[in-house]
């Protein structure tokens, strides 16, 4: 809702009242339709001002109520009353101004900020434009390139910015809303005509066609087939050539195909999961709200290699104190480099002072005696971590929390080379570990709730999306891309060619195909794992190449690892490049003659395979299992799943993540679909549809908000 009070005797004060964020729910525009009209209404009211209640001015339009009937006042004409006022409306934003929001604040005749607030239309975030003349008043108040900036890509901007700008008319440091008072008094009773900004005419710059173009150009580079970023520029553009009433009616059609569109249902979706995540819970039923972090106030990394500089300037700049480790001087004194350079580039990037301070380097494990919590991350080798746990173990001061950055070994085994089993949890992060948001924070069967709150709460304060998990191999992430690679493989063994694979996952919306990523990342970073796991070689003299455990097996990886191809560190993979540590991919001619080979030396008949079939393959055997995932118990809910598909493995956002997808496709769809290849490839395990699957499949599609109740309970680990 909105109240109404009197201050100052001639200034009538609207106070949006909407926990946590003043969003425009039904019952908030209602009240500031209600309250507006009653200070226009009472004589002594010279002036009005417009703020938020508990420092909030307003998160913009409730996204709660996107999925419901629209009730209550709609916001366009909420938006015109205000600006047709005959009184002056100031604007007091504190904390934040977004979306309807800004758009509330652009129809009040004059605005004050606070200097820490922040402003924006992050409307595009969520498949949608700022539906509420957000894109015919901001281009008239700032111009075309300022307003195509802001409303294509979302971006907040600062109080200082938005001053520079021209959308703030005052930044102040002390209270907001009483300097909004103070000058609502200044300006009651003067002239509103050149206050409207509907009222302005739309700059058009000379080289306006070109600007547009370029628009085009840049949001069809960045939005992999995200609709909403093209859809704004056609919302400004209309600003530009049409009069503001008539820009009016091209905004609201193109919002009303947006806000009609799956992907802003699949963005919307995005938005509450990645919220959703900090409520974790675990399989034996400790929670977010009863399980209490410890404090951690000095961290350690031990293992300096890419992993460990990333996870240590991340900690560093969480404003953790960091003993950083490396038992080989001559690799401390590189990390130690490569660490510096990483904090001074960040602290360029975001203007925050360098945190070398925080750092303290050290040879010796025995540096991290005195540390709250240690994060192991040293090569992934489970005989090397057991020795790092079992030292640690000896060493660390009791109660400190161990943690490993292992990216799928058995948590519990590493666990229980220690004394206290109940601290040690897995701290997954992604690589960069300093840039990418995504963190698994894995439980083992023993593994404390208090360690898992620490874990979360850590990786909070390092500004992290923090996904809580259970112990099994390859965790949730990596357990479900081994199907999606393994499908990749089988692929090319049956006549697909590297580049036609990741052309379709491309096209479907990842930022590159499985190939591509797998070079990037390095071929022989999978080969260690296989040979670890004694798959590299086949069981006995007399089994097929292709098969282990009975199960068909794609050996293409370790042939080409075989031949020194490990992707672009040594310039050749399943692509080539110009030089060792060269990023454009081209196609390998040479690549194709092996393909061509292989398929001959193993009685294989390449056959032609279309979009469709890749995109089910490799996408339906991810997606069927994570939902043996949630079957086991691994994760608590689908949004887990989606949340670290989209943060850490490039799943496109405005698809929502694997399982949203599903659950768009349907699930009866996707089981027919794993049931036909299933039958065509009977010894492929991946496609055979999980239980659970089937369950909700055969109980018709339930939504994916109800699945959690379908999920069966799996027995507690303890
Ligand atoms: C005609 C249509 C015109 C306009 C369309 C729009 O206005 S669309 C909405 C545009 N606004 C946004 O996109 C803002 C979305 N919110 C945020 O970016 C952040 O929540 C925010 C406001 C920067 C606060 O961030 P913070 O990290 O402090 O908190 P958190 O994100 O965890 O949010 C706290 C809880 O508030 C809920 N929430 C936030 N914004 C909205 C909203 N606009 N509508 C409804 N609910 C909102 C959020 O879900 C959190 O609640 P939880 O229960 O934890 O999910």
């Amino acid at each position: 809702m909105a109240f109404y009070s009197r201050v100052s005797g001639s200034v009538g004060m609207i106070t949006l009242q909407n926990p946590p964020v003043n969003a425009l729910s039904a019952a908030v525009r209602q009240g500031i339709v209600d309250t507006m009209h009653r200070a226009l209404s009472e004589p002594e009211v010279k002036s009005v001002v417009i703020c938020g209640q508990n420092g909030k001015f307003c998160g913009g339009a409730d996204i709660r109520e996107f999925g419901a009937t629209m009730a209550g006042p709609p916001l366009v004409p909420m938006v015109h009353l205000i600006e047709a006022a005959s009184k002056p409306v100031v604007a007091a934003i504190e904390g934040i101004a977004l979306g309807g929001g800004l758009e509330l604040a652009l129809s009040c005749h004059y605005r004050i900020a606070h200097s820490k607030a922040r402003l924006g239309f992050p409307e595009v975030a969520l498949g949608l434009l700022p539906g509420a003349g957000g894109t015919q008043r901001l281009p008239r108040l700032v111009g075309v390139p300022a307003a195509l900036d802001l409303i294509t890509t979302g971006r907040h901007v600062t109080a200082a910015e938005a001053r520079q700008l021209g959308i703030v008319d005052e930044v102040t440091e002390l209270n907001a809303v009483d300097a909004a008072v103070k000058f609502a008094q200044s300006v009651a009773g003067k002239s509103l005509d050149a206050r409207r900004i509907s009222t302005y005419p739309c700059p058009r710059p000379p080289d306006l066609d070109a600007i547009f173009e370029r628009a085009m150009q840049q949001v069809r580079r960045s939005s992999r087939g995200a609709i909403a970023p093209g859809t704004c520029v056609q919302a400004v553009h209309a600003a530009v050539t049409l009069p503001y009433a008539k820009g009016m009616e091209r905004e609201r059609e193109l919002f009303s195909v947006l806000f009609n569109s799956g992907q802003a249902r699949a963005l919307q979706y995005y938005f509450f999961a990645q919220r959703a995540v900090s409520r974790w819970s675990t399989a034996n039923g400790a929670r977010w709200d009863t399980s209490k972090p410890r404090p951690v106030r000095k961290a350690a990394v031990i293992g300096l290699g890419t992993m460990g500089r990333g996870i240590t300037v991340s900690l560093a700049q969480a404003g953790f104190t960091v003993v950083a480790v490396e038992t080989q001087e001559k690799q401390l004194s590189e990390a130690k480099q490569g660490v510096s350079g990483m904090l001074e580039r960040g602290a360029k990037r975001r203007g925050v002072p360098l945190a070398h301070d925080k750092i303290k380097y050290s040879c010796s494990v025995q540096a991290v005696a005195d540390a709250d919590l240690v994060i192991e991350a040293v090569f992934e080798d489970m005989a090397l971590k057991k020795t790092v746990f079992q030292q640690l173990s000896a060493i660390c001061k009791p109660g400190a929390l161990l943690c490993t950055n292992t990216s799928g070994l058995d948590i519990d085994e590493l666990a229980s080379q220690t004394q206290s089993p109940e601290l040690v949890v897995g701290m997954h992060f992604f690589a960069p570990a300093h840039v990418m948001q995504l963190l698994e924070v894995v439980y083992g069967p023993r593994s404390s709730p208090e360690a898992v709150a620490t874990a979360m709460q850590v990786g909070k304060k390092m500004g992290k999306v923090s996904v809580a998990v259970g112990n099994c191999r390859g965790f949730v992430g990596n357990r479900m891309l081994k199907q999606y690679l393994e499908q990749a493989f089988f692929l090319l063994e049956e006549g697909a060619t590297p580049e036609q694979v990741d052309q379709v996952l491309e096209e479907f919306g990842f930022a590159m195909g499985v190939f591509k990523v797998s070079d990037l990342s390095g071929l022989d970073v999978g080969w260690k794992v296989r040979k670890a796991d004694g798959l590299v070689s086949p069981a006995s003299t007399g089994t097929s190449a292709r098969i282990r455990g009975g199960s068909r097996y794609s050996p293409l990886g370790d042939l080409l690892c075989e031949r020194g191809r490990f992707g672009q560190k040594t310039g050749k993979g399943w692509y080539q490049y110009d030089k060792p540590g060269g990023r454009v991919a081209k196609v390998d001619p040479w690549l194709h003659g092996f393909l061509e080979d292989y398929r001959a030396q193993h009685g294989l008949v390449a056959r032609r395979i279309d979009h469709q079939e890749v995109l089910e393959r490799c996408l339906y055997t991810l997606i069927n299992e994570g939902f043996q995932i949630l079957q086991d118990g691994i994760a608590a809910g689908p949004e887990d799943i989606d949340v670290i598909y989209v943060l850490g493995y490039g799943w496109p956002r405005h698809r929502g993540g694997p399982m949203f997808y599903a659950s768009q496709v349907g699930l009866d769809k996707v089981v027919e679909r794993l049931e036909h290849y299933q039958q065509i490839h009977p010894d492929v395990p991946g496609l055979q549809p999980s239980r659970l699957l089937r369950k909700l499949a055969a109980i018709n599609n339930p939504a994916i908000h109800k699945w959690r109740e379908v999920i069966q309970k799996p027995r507690s680990q303890l």
